[in-house]
């Protein structure tokens, strides 16, 4: 008999690496270019997990065009990846967790809402590509998370049912895409606290960081 194929999918930012306050400042500092002050804590759990485009479009009017939207992100990732780039490091734990999940052939994917410059400069920077089985990216799906739409792509790249696939992600929109795609979820608390996921009935481990995690335990919760 053979076993039952495995799947672990990770959210990249604020989950793979914590950086999710740089994203914020880079935000911050776009807006306020632009006149507009922004709360950062509001505005991360409203945000996170949605692409950068929808993020500007909400913003700024839906009359935008795909070349402007396109240019204004640029700009924001750009400063996001000038200020991130002197911390870039991955989550404790992170490199055990993986290496142990390819020993026992859980396939590994990563699940993102980044553009592909900043999926080159976090999984190329880090020289962590190698690991996965697939990476979806903005590029690859039309909508964000909440939307189930990424953890669904990875899910049928790697030739792995919902069911049997845990998503790792520190966002409340993040948990809810895996909830959509009827997957569990582990949060990550690097930017939330674990109250933020109290209304959430995927969610079956909440973990400041990948140390603590044990892959037999994830697969029977
Ligand atoms: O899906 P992930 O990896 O958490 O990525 C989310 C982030 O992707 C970024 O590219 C956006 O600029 C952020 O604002 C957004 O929150």
């Amino acid at each position: 008999m053979t076993a039952t194929r495995r799947a672990f999918i990770f959210d990249m930012d604020g989950t793979i690496v914590d950086n999710m306050s740089f994203h914020t400042e880079s935000w911050i500092a776009f807006f306020q270019r632009r006149g507009k002050d922004i709360d950062a804590d509001e505005f991360f759990r409203a945000t996170a997990g949605r692409q950068g485009k929808e993020i500007i479009r909400s913003h700024m009017g839906e009359h935008l065009n795909d070349d402007e939207v396109r240019v204004l992100n640029d700009e924001k990732e750009l400063v996001y990846r000038e200020l991130y780039e002197p911390h870039r490091k991955t989550v404790m734990g992170f490199d055990v967790l993986i290496a142990l999940a390819k020993e026992m052939n859980v396939a590994l994917a990563v699940a993102t809402a980044a553009p592909n410059a900043n999926i080159t400069f976090t999984l190329d920077g880090l020289d962590l590509r190698r690991h996965f089985d697939t990476v979806v990216g903005a590029a690859d799906v039309a909508r964000g998370k909440p939307h189930p739409d990424v953890f669904l792509l990875a899910a049928e790249r790697c030739g792995v049912a919902p069911e049997h696939c845990i998503v790792f992600e520190d966002a409340p929109l993040g948990v809810e895409a895996a909830r959509r795609a009827g997957m569990r979820a582990v949060v990550l608390t690097t930017t939330l606290p674990a109250e933020a996921f109290a209304e959430f009935d995927n969610v079956i481990h909440i973990a400041s960081d990948f140390s603590e995690l044990t892959i037999d335990a994830l697969f029977s919760s």
